[in-house]
């Protein structure tokens, strides 16, 4: 497998996510599927080194990262958890079923609030507020990491990685409508110094 410093992994399937229901920050666990996927995951990556793990506070996460840590053998990788890396919220779709949300509002409606850069769900925040945040813990405390030559997993939200990946690939609000991230499926990155420096 080529040299990667930098994983990226959405957590497995949530009872939400199999259920069609707006998540956000509501504290669900995966599914019997979701720790299939994190197995599986956790096959892809078993082979690199990871010196350091971040996640967030919520527990669809976390039990996506405990599953890699034992397919992987790396229960004794530090794990640094923050709410930074919580998923996006939807403030008051949380729970709701999507299609019903989408018959209620429209496709287009939905779609903005779903995939747009700076339009917010009711109540709740946009892709630009998710943004806001993730981007500062990650220079703050993961890129320093990646700066002295540690291999770094991320185990977060459709959401949050898409604000990250928005910033690590340079997208644009336009391009990253088109971005989904689908469930454990991991994300490599090898950014060189050059690149990390310009990141800061
Ligand atoms: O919070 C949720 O509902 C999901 O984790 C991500 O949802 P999305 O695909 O609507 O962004």
């Amino acid at each position: 497998m080529e040299h990667t410093n930098l994983i990226l992994i959405r957590h497995g399937q949530s009872e939400y996510n199999l259920e069609n229901r707006f998540t956000g920050w509501q504290d669900i666990d995966i599914t019997k599927t979701g720790k299939q996927e994190a197995r599986k995951a956790a096959l892809e990556i078993k082979d690199q080194r990871i010196d350091i793990a971040f996640t967030s506070k919520l527990i669809r996460a976390q039990h996506t990262l405990q599953i890699i840590q034992e397919v992987c053998g790396w229960q004794d990788v530090p794990v640094v958890i923050n709410k930074a890396l919580n998923e996006r919220s939807y403030g008051a779709l949380e729970g709701k079923d999507k299609a019903e949300i989408t018959k209620e509002f429209g496709e287009k409606q939905v779609w903005l609030w779903r995939r747009s850069f700076d339009v917010a769900p009711p109540g709740g925040e946009s892709l630009k507020d998710t943004y806001n945040r993730v981007i500062p813990y990650f220079k703050q405390s993961i890129l320093p990491c990646l700066l002295q030559s540690q291999e770094v997993l991320i185990v977060a939200h459709g959401n949050s990685l898409r604000a990250l990946l928005m910033f690590l690939e340079s997208l644009s609000p336009a391009q990253i409508l088109q971005r989904e991230i689908e469930t454990c499926v991991p994300l490599f990155y090898d950014l060189s110094e050059d690149r990390l420096q310009r990141l800061k």
